[in-house]
């Protein structure tokens, strides 16, 4: 087709040499292997990533093969979009159709294809972990079980796992010795068949049913086997067992007559961070007991950090136990020491943050799309919300409560869910009777009991309970319930029609009357659930208009239409914390995020913060050595972010369940060499802890007093609708209502996922103005 393809192989052409030019031997061996299973393994930063998008543009460019013949498997969507462009760059557009995506989409689209094998239609519903405790909880009421003692968390974990662990209910039942066990057993029986019945499958169900559908099915598995030629495979430590079987049944043995797929994994075993959601080092460990041919490649040149931040990384790495040692070195020089600050509690250390980011925007070192900074775990984002705003910096938290586990957003999606599969149970009996319509639990059970009973779906049951089939149904539910299966009807008509995804989300809410009745309401927070169903609307506009854009490539035969109302459901199911990661240039806004969430990135600063025993490493691994372990793992993904500027920092106190609890210093910090860091504040002698300190350039300027004492003498506070505001004990909120004046003065103000709260405005209140 184009030049490209018609370049001769040897001598090598000018585009063989711009993809090899700028790699070191190892990596260029890599890219040009041919033939055996590959294992690339290298600590961070050393180009794996690298080396696997340069494989595949050069096994398209120079090796003569089609982009269908290629599938990739990265570790979050946004990095499979990332890897797709940067392959399209290297070779052009065609590379567009290959298959670059998570292990999760990469399943749903076999799903989709093959659903028929499995006896499923291809417009089944992907069931997230909220969807997955709800059909969990009405099976184990069915089965009578005490959810005290079984707690439908405590099920659905152990659920996943046996899935993980490709386990089916039948062999769980078997291999079951406690009682535990056998419940565990029993629920994973039943949710199981509930989930068929459902045209559903769980997030784990993707992996592990692709897998039986491969292994069950010879005939698929040769076709998949003849398609696919090459299997790339990033962040390979961070597989678990079902994944790791999925990549050896679509590589294939060669015993279909087909030859096995040419197969290249990278990782790290000292990246593993994902031991409990089943990831085993193992499978990187035994690459070569499992694949006896394989060949690896070792790379020890890292291209991203400073040789200082590299030490660093290194001395904390290097105390796990049973580890293979690696030579990692880096020539971009030592660089600027690491920086340390020891906070008196966590507003001081977010301000510390804060003006440090101020200093080095100002001073041109920096800009705030090149800025990270790193916590443990969610919730400790919401100090530095609260200083970034008061300050006017721009930022962008990754994670945390996401927009599409909202409530609102959850009951619209239900509702598209259901017209675009009336066999998603959990779906519809979500809807059922919201907004309200008079179908009560009561009448709910009846129907839900007749299913049960007569073996049928729940929108048959609800069809049959409209002509009077089901019993001890009051006329009143039964007209209730006939409404509901006529607007449902109604709706499915424009599903039919292939409208928009937009239009039929804008009738939803529109016949629902959802929308209206939110906005009749005097509560201030369904005010703000309008404006998330507004967004909602938006997304699926943008969807559309995105998905009507691209052509869909002859190859996708089968799969919901780009821009279709499956697309979109799909799209949304499918999307993760990381795929939200802002981009330097174009965002320019300084990410906040957990460790996990910045695998596989990084940035020329960064401040990793809440170095503190009992918030890193985590409080729950400070007895267990394998936890501690994978703590230091995460310490090392951290500190390997940063390019050229590190920062280290702990706070003296910090608030945890509302009570402060002073925390000592993170083991980690000790296990950095001292001479690398340069500290800016240490911890106060105990004699002298209010004398001015004598280190770095916090003496100088005078610390901004702590936030829980700035409300002390204020007078009463003056609001209007509007505001924002920080409360110590509910956070960031912005004002709905005044009301009263002078000390009488009230306001009613939406704390997000606080809630909403009534706050006199007196003097003392814990409230600040932003
Ligand atoms: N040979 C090279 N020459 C110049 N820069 C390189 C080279 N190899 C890799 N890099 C750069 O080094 C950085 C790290 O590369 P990459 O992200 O591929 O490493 P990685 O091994 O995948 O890291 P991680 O373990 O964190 O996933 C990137 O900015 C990349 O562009
Ligand atoms: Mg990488």
């Amino acid at each position: 087709m184009s030049a490209l393809f018609d370049l001769p192989a040897s001598p090598p052409s000018s585009r063989s040499a711009r993809l090899l030019d700028d790699l070191n031997p190892a990596q260029r061996r890599a890219v040009e292997h041919a033939g055996s299973p590959m294992l690339v393994v290298a600590g961070a930063g050393s180009g794996k990533t690298r080396v696997l998008t340069r494989r595949i543009a050069h096994l398209l460019s120079e090796r003569g093969a089609h982009p269908g013949e290629i599938m990739a498997i990265t570790f979050t969507n946004k990095a499979a979009a990332e890897m797709k462009e940067r392959v399209a760059d290297l070779v052009g557009p065609r590379a567009r159709s290959m298959w670059v995506s998570t292990f999760h989409s990469m399943c749903v689209r076999v799903m989709r294809r093959e659903a028929k094998v499995l006896g499923m239609s291809s417009n089944f519903s992907i069931y997230d972990s909220d969807d997955t405790r709800r059909l969990i909880t009405l099976v184990a009421r069915d089965l009578d079980l005490d959810p005290k003692r079984y707690p439908a968390r405590t099920l659905a974990i152990h659920i996943s796992n046996l899935k993980n662990e490709l386990v089916d209910a039948a062999t769980a039942k078997d291999r079951a010795t406690n009682d535990l066990e056998r419940r565990v057993a029993e629920v994973y029986e039943s949710y199981q068949r509930r989930l068929t019945e459902s045209n559903s499958l769980d997030f784990d169900d993707l992996i592990m049913r692709t897998v039986e559908l491969l292994q069950d099915h010879p005939d698929v598995a040769e076709h998949y086997h003849r398609r696919f030629k090459h299997v790339l495979v990033d962040e390979y430590q961070d597989t678990n067992h079902a994944q790791y079987t999925l990549v050896r049944e679509l590589v294939g043995t060669g015993s279909d007559g087909v030859p096995p797929a040419e197969l290249c994994v990278v990782g790290d075993a000292d990246q593993s961070i994902y031991a409990f959601r089943g990831a085993t080092i193992r499978n990187i460990v035994e690459f070569e007991r499992d694949y006896p041919q394989a060949t690896t490649i070792l790379l020890e040149q890292n291209y991203r950090s400073t040789q200082t931040i590299l030490t660093a990384a290194n001395a904390v790495i290097s105390r796990n136990p049973d580890r293979r040692d690696k030579r990692l070195w880096s020539d971009l020089g030592d660089g600027e020491k690491i920086v340390g600050y020891v906070a008196d509690n966590e507003h001081d250390e977010a301000q510390f943050v804060a003006n440090e980011i101020d200093r080095l925007v100002d001073s041109g070192e920096a800009n705030n799309g090149e800025i990270a900074v790193f916590y443990r775990t969610n919730n400790q984002s919401r100090v530095f919300e609260e200083i970034f705003i008061r300050l006017g910096l721009p930022y962008k938290v990754v994670g945390g409560v996401r927009f599409y586990e909202r409530r609102e957003v959850r009951d619209a999606l239900a509702y598209l869910r259901a017209l675009s599969n009336p066999d998603d149970t959990v779906s519809l009996r979500r809807i059922l009777n919201v907004p309200k319509r008079g179908i009560g639990d009561r009448a709910e059970a009846c129907v839900s009991t007749y299913a049960e009973r007569e073996r049928i779906g729940f929108a048959q049951a609800l069809r049959d309970a409209v002509v009077g089939r089901v019993p001890m149904l009051n006329p009143r539910s039964r007209n209730a319930i006939a409404g509901f299966v006529e607007l449902m009807d109604e709706l499915g008509v424009m599903v039919e029609r292939g409208d928009d995804v937009a239009d039929i989300l804008e009738a939803v809410l529109e016949r629902t009357a959802y929308r209206a009745e939110l906005e009749a309401s005097d509560d201030p927070q369904d005010h703000t659930r309008v404006e998330n169903l507004n967004e909602l609307v938006t997304v699926a506009r943008e969807f559309t208009d995105l998905g009507t854009a691209v052509p869909v490539p002859d190859e996708d035969e089968g799969l919901p239409a780009e821009g279709s109302l499956g697309a979109f459901l799909e799209r949304v199911s499918l999307v993760a914390d990381a795929d939200s990661v802002p981009d330097a240039e174009s965002d320019g806004v300084v990410t906040l995020m957990t460790l996990h969430t910045a695998k596989g990135l990084e940035y020329p600063v960064v401040f990793c913060t809440g170095w503190e025993d009992g918030v890193f490493p985590h409080m729950r691994a400070l007895g267990d050595p394998a936890e501690l372990s994978e703590e230091r793992r995460l310490a090392y993904v951290g500190i390997t972010r940063a390019q050229q500027r590190l920062y280290l920092s702990r706070a003296l106190v910090r608030s945890a369940w509302g009570q402060p609890s002073a925390n000592p210093a993170s083991r980690f910090l000790d296990e950095i060499p001292a001479e690398l860091v340069d500290w800016r504040r240490v911890e106060p002698r105990r004699s002298a802890p209010s004398a001015p300190t004598s280190w770095g350039h916090s003496s100088s300027s005078p610390r901004p007093a702590p936030v829980n004492n700035q409300w002390k003498d204020t007078p009463a506070i003056k609001l209007d609708v509007g505001d924002r505001v920080t409360h110590d004990k509910y956070g960031l909120g912005r004002v709905v209502a005044v009301d009263g004046s002078g000390p009488r003065a009230t306001a009613t103000i939406d704390f997000g996922g606080s809630g909403t709260v009534r706050l006199m405005l007196i003097g003392g209140v814990p409230l600040v103005k932003l």
